[in-house]
């Protein structure tokens, strides 16, 4: 061991055992803090030479579709911090909330060095694994912070200065790490400050994004600061009823949590109506006008921006009633012709006050969540909450506390707060289980208690609370053959099933050359429409789109952003698609000389398209190689999906799509859904 880690390794022990030279490492508790937790909770050698923990190309892959909606935001922030930090040593990366790096901008100076280290895609950066450092401590501490040299808890990492602040959603949850890390020599001062501001213009820019359909309230207490970085932004529902607040909003009106102000109406925060807030803005042409906050009667500057899907739509009225299924634009804005959309949100009009349960199915992406959220927005529950919960993205051990909350302390390790359940946040509105087939069997027996006696007991606690939700939920598997397998209760089978609507597959909708122009626009910036080629657009219809909606907003998200100008054309999409259809058979494409970069950079960061009927064809190599590697694990287990899914460590619900995507089936066809 050198003298300098030597060293080292003295002076973390000094500070964790006896607090000395505590001061000394001058960056106040929190390294502190992260030290005492490295040797004490996680037991870590200071002076670890152990390998650098990298996850399988399968899981990376996996995590970076998680978090596919920030990543598509975050890649375009990450450019541009580069290219302000560019020559100054630096890489730029993005972890998710376990601190698995899911991409990486290096510094050709400093990538090979830092490969060394392990900063590199998928590589895991957790404190647990690296000690304090960055990212790691970042995610633990939930604050931007730097770890400069010698306050990395391995000596491995001393050499390394990082600027690290934390990304969250809008509903406050942690979803990952922007960082900048180089060479301690090289550090800069004010690195930590553009990193936060480039986080805090990913969490605006996937806010205002997310919420695009919806009303936008944009503020700020001086009106040339609306439309900048450090605005407010309020999502309100056509009846001005909130249902998200960025970070800077709830800052700047001086609330900590976004659940003291969704589900209120807008009227409740502003003196001034919904209806009226929208007249006034779209009278001063969107120039902010003032407003008052009712509590404190502090003056903000707002606009508010229309929906996009529904530029022409109606405007709120002075006294608007809520909505009646007459007037149902969420829900008829979902067909553009195909006939099967059109009849689904005719049973939908029928259904909708009725209280019937629904459930919703269809190919993973192919719109079940908007379906369900247009049905909300179309009923008489608009203005109440409209709460989403995935029982496949829930840790088992978490879904049951997410569903039914807990009280204060029911629990070691439960908030000193409790918890309010999602179906209690549901309370008046609708509460869409996403995924339903992969609920805990456990859970599902007292899902159906929940159901049937429409009353709820938190954990901990002893008073059942009334509950009034209309219930929607959905699953892209056969549950059936779930209750075949005893994985699905038939009890709560029956119960769920009052309705069922099956979503279209985006390959077989006859409105899809329509759709594919809106989801353009929904994807453009407001006020600046990107236009489509017309051979790009034919090039488009023909895709075969095993992922749908999602996949196909996903490239045109991705070909937006990186486009040269206005008008996309076929040099604008990634090889593999334009593969794709020639070996279907269509017309041969030639994207002309050097047209390919662009593309290619596409080709990049999205999933390729099914390839036909040819089965790995279409696939780039990496995908051809995942291709192979879940073929032999599905013959080991003899095509039992739930060995190999337990195996790899996902849930069956992913291996699903996987083999969708990989455009793998069954020898036996018909035992494949
Ligand atoms: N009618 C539509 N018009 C425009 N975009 C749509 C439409 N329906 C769905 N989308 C978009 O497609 C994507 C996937 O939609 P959604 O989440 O509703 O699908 P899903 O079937 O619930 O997916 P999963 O099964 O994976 O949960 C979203 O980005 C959504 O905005």
């Amino acid at each position: 061991m050198s003298k300098f880690a030597v060293d080292h390794v003295k002076r973390v022990h000094s500070v964790v055992h006896d607090r000395i030279g505590a001061d000394c490492i001058g960056a106040g508790n929190r390294i502190t803090r992260s030290w005492i937790r490295c040797l004490n909770e996680y037991q870590l050698n200071p002076d670890s030479c152990a390998e650098p923990e990298v996850v399988a190309p399968i899981e990376l892959q996996e995590r970076q579709e998680r978090l596919a909606d920030v990543q598509a935001v975050a890649k375009v922030e990450m450019t541009n911090l580069y290219q302000q930090l560019a020559g100054s040593g630096y890489a730029i990366m993005l972890t998710d909330r376990e601190g698995v790096l899911l991409n990486y901008f290096g510094d050709p100076a400093f990538t090979h060095a830092a490969s060394k280290t392990g900063l590199m895609q998928g590589a895991v950066w957790s404190e647990r694994v690296q000690g304090t450092n960055g990212m790691g401590t970042c995610l633990v501490e939930r604050r931007p912070l730097t770890v400069h040299q010698d306050e990395h808890y391995l000596s491995r990492n001393i050499g390394l200065s990082c600027a690290a602040a934390p990304i969250f959603d809008h509903e406050g949850e942690l979803v990952g790490v922007l960082d900048a890390s180089g060479e301690s020599r090289l550090a800069q001062q004010h690195t930590l400050a553009l990193v936060s501001m480039s986080v805090q213009m990913i969490e605006n820019r996937v806010f205002l994004h997310q919420f695009r359909h919806d009303y936008i309230l944009r503020f700020h207490n001086r009106p040339e600061f609306v439309g900048t970085l450090s605005e407010g932004a309020i999502a309100l529902s056509i009846t001005g009823t909130v249902l998200a607040a960025s970070r800077a909003a709830l800052s700047l009106l001086g609330y900590t949590r976004p659940e003291e102000i969704v589900g209120r109406d807008v009227c409740e925060l502003f003196n001034i109506t919904f209806p009226g807030l929208v007249d006034s803005s779209t009278r001063r042409a969107f120039h902010p006008v003032p407003i008052f906050e009712v509590r404190s009667n502090a003056r903000f500057f707002a606009v508010v921006y229309q929906p996009v899907a529904h530029s022409n739509a109606r405007r709120p009225q002075r006294g608007a009633a809520l909505p009646t299924p007459a007037e149902t634009s969420a829900l008829d804005a979902l067909h553009l012709g195909d006939p099967a959309m059109r009849a689904n949100v005719d049973t939908a009009r029928r259904v909708m006050e009725r209280n019937v349960s629904i459930v919703l199915l269809g190919e993973t992406g192919s719109g079940k969540e908007r379906f369900a959220r247009a049905m909300h927005l179309s009923s008489s529950r608009a203005s109440r909450p409209f709460i989403a919960i995935n029982c496949a993205s829930i840790p088992e051990s978490l879904i049951e506390s997410e569903l039914f909350g807990y009280r204060p302390g029911a629990f070691t390790g439960a908030s000193k707060e409790g918890q309010r359940g999602k179906l209690l946040q549901a309370n008046g509105g609708t509460l869409f289980l996403d995924e339903i087939g992969d609920m805990p069997v456990a859970l599902q027996a007292r899902l159906l208690r929940v159901l049937e006696e429409r009353e709820v007991v938190p954990l901990g606690g002893e008073t059942p609370v009334k509950l009034d939700i209309r219930l929607i939920s959905a699953t892209h598997c056969d549950l059936l053959q779930k209750i075949e397998s005893g994985a699905f209760r038939e009890d709560l089978y029956y119960r769920l099933q009052g309705v069922t609507f099956t979503m279209p597959p985006l390959r077989d909708r006859q409105d899809r050359c329509a759709l594919i122009r809106q989801l353009a626009l929904e994807e453009s910036d407001a006020g600046c429409p990107v236009e489509l080629d017309d051979k790009l657009l034919a090039v488009l219809d023909r895709q075969h789109w095993p992922g749908n909606l999602r996949q196909l907003r996903h490239l045109l998200r991705t070909m937006i952003a990186l486009r040269a100008t206005d008008r996309l054309t076929l040099e604008d999409l990634p090889p593999e698609y334009r593969h794709g259809l020639v070996e279907a058979g269509a017309a041969a494409i030639t994207p002309a000389a050097g047209s390919a970069s662009a593309g290619a950079a596409v080709s990049a960061v999205l999933p390729a398209p099914a390839p036909g009927n040819k089965p790995g064809a279409g696939l780039n190599p990496f995908e051809c190689a995942e291709r192979e590697v879940l073929l032999q694990e599905l013959k080991r287990h003899q095509w039992n999906l739930s060995g190999v899914a337990r195996e790899l460590n996902i849930s069956r619900n992913t291996l699903y799509r996987k083999l969708q995507r990989l455009n793998i089936e069954h020898p036996d066809k018909s035992l494949f859904h």
